[in-house]
C-alpha cells in the first residue's frame, strides 16, 4: 500500500490545532441564544451527513425544532409525559417545558430503519456516529451542544409526533445554543486515563 506524503508543517500544525480543538469538547448543558443558523447550521447537519454508514443506508434523520414551533413542541412533550405517567406527568412535563423553553434549537436525530442485510444495532450505531459529528461541528462553530434522552426518546407517542415509527426510532435529542459562561469556580471535568481505557491486544 501508497503510504501518503507527510504534509508539509504548516499543514501538520493546522491539523494538530483541528484534534486540539476536537478534545476540549465538552457537554454545555446551560445554553442561551443565539443557535446556530443559516450556512452555519447547514456545516453542522453536513457533518452529520458524513457520518459512516454500512452498506450506504443513509439511515439518519434530522428534525430541527426552533423558535415558535417549541412551544407546541413542549405541549406535545407535556402530552406525551401525562398520558405515560398520570402521577408524575405534571412535574415531568415541566421540567421538558422548561428545558425545551431554554434550548434554543433541538436536532432530534433519528433512524429510519431499512429492512436487509444491515442488522438494527449497526444503523443505530450510525445515526449516533452522526449526533456526534455533529456534536463535534457544533463546539467547532463555538457554539455549544448536548446530546439528551430520557423518557420522552423512547416513548412511541414522541417519536411518531417526529415522524420516527418502529422500527425506526429516536437516538437523542441534541439540544444547541451558545454555552453560558460557566462559573469561574465550576469545577472541571478531567478527561478519562488513556490507560484506564486502553490496552494493547497480547494474545
Ligand atoms: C445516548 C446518550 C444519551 C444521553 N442522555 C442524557 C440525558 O438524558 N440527560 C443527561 O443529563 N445527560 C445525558 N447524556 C450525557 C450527556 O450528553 C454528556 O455526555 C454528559 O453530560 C457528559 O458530558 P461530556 O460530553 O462533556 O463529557 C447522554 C449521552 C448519550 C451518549
Amino acid at each position: 500500500m501508497d503510504h501518503a506524503i507527510a504534509p508539509p508543517a504548516a499543514q501538520r500544525d493546522e491539523r494538530l490545532r483541528a484534534v486540539e480543538l476536537l478534545l476540549s469538547r465538552q457537554s454545555a448543558n446551560l445554553l442561551q441564544e443565539p443557535a446556530p443558523e443559516g450556512a452555519e447550521l447547514d456545516l453542522i447537519l453536513d457533518a452529520g451527513l458524513r457520518a459512516p454508514d454500512h452498506g450506504r443506508l443513509r439511515p439518519w434523520r434530522f428534525v430541527l425544532i426552533r423558535g415558535e414551533q417549541r412551544q407546541a413542541w413542549a405541549d406535545r412533550l407535556a402530552a406525551a409525559a401525562m398520558a405515560r405517567d398520570p402521577e408524575n406527568g405534571p412535574a415531568m412535563a415541566e421540567k421538558s417545558r422548561a428545558w425545551v423553553g431554554r434550548t434554543p434549537l433541538i436536532i432530534a436525530v433519528g433512524v429510519e430503519m431499512k429492512e436487509g442485510k444491515i442488522p438494527e444495532i449497526e444503523q443505530v450505531l450510525s445515526a449516533g456516529a452522526a449526533a456526534m459529528n455533529m456534536l463535534n461541528a457544533i463546539h467547532l462553530l463555538g457554539y455549544g451542544g448536548m446530546w439528551v434522552t430520557g423518557a420522552n426518546s423512547y416513548d412511541p407517542q414522541v417519536n411518531k409526533a417526529l415522524g420516527f415509527e418502529a422500527p425506526s426510532r429516536l437516538v437523542g435529542f441534541l439540544g444547541v445554543g451558545t454555552p453560558r459562561p460557566m462559573p469561574a469556580d465550576a469545577p472541571k471535568i478531567a478527561r478519562p486515563s488513556r490507560a484506564q481505557h486502553t490496552r494493547d491486544w497480547t494474545g
